[in-house]
């Protein structure tokens, strides 16, 4: 049996190729995949961690970022209790693209969702956004802000237990997103779950 008191849905957005699977698949196995193919629609993994005495249940969409599977993906925003926002620090494109990023999490999330900026791959020695440009953009954005390797497992691990912290305080304080009953998950805390609970309904 599964003994954990607090579910929580993590989902990754930003473009193709700025590492979402590889951050997922660093954090819930530990490993850097070989020749990681893009995503198709949306993937999901699950990891149990422990905040304090808690038993805490991190359920990670890893969405496409492929344009033409938009569609699919947003509709797994609305569930979400924290987004991670993802670009590439060596690819300015990424980075432009956050402000269209932003205006799909406006529509389409809920307005008490965590929000979290990523820049990933500093392992790489060809950066072209500075880390002061990626935190002030966070600042700016009411954002988190963190950078990441997931080649070399540098911050991944902090990344999904400060959310994990910080989901877990929120539904303390009953100021999370708010799902409706027959899809179990409210506030975060879980009696009866099912996994395929993935398209809560916000109230
Ligand atoms: N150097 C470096 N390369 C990385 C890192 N993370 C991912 N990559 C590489 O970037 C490429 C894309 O990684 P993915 O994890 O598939 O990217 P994604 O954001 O999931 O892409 P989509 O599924 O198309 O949205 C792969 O070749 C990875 O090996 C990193 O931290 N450092």
């Amino acid at each position: 049996m599964d003994d954990y008191k607090f579910l929580f849905k993590v989902v990754l957005v930003g473009n193709a190729g700025v590492g979402k699977t590889c951050l997922v698949r660093r954090f819930t196995q530990g490993l850097f995949p070989p020749g990681q193919g893009a995503t198709i629609g949306v993937d999901f993994m699950i990891k149990t961690v422990e905040v304090g005495n808690e038993k805490v249940k991190l359920q990670i969409w890893d969405t496409a970022g492929q344009e033409r599977f938009r569609s699919i993906t947003q509709s797994y925003y609305r569930s979400a209790h924290a987004l991670i926002l993802v670009y590439d620090i060596s690819s300015q494109p990424t980075f432009d693209c956050l402000p269209d990023w932003l205006r799909e999490i406006e529509e389409y999330a809920s307005s008490k969702v965590l929000r979290i900026l990523v820049g990933n791959k500093i392992d790489r020695e060809d950066r072209e956004i500075p880390e002061n440009v990626g935190e002030e953009f966070a600042e700016r954005h009411n954002m988190y802000y963190l950078e990441t390797s997931a080649k070399e497992s540098d911050n991944v691990e902090k990344l999904f237990m400060q959310i994990a912290e910080d989901l877990m305080k929120q539904a303390r304080t009953r100021d999370l997103p708010r799902y409706d009953s027959n899809n179990q998950t409210i506030d975060g805390r879980t009696s009866t779950i099912n996994d395929s609970s993935c398209c809560s309904r916000l109230q």
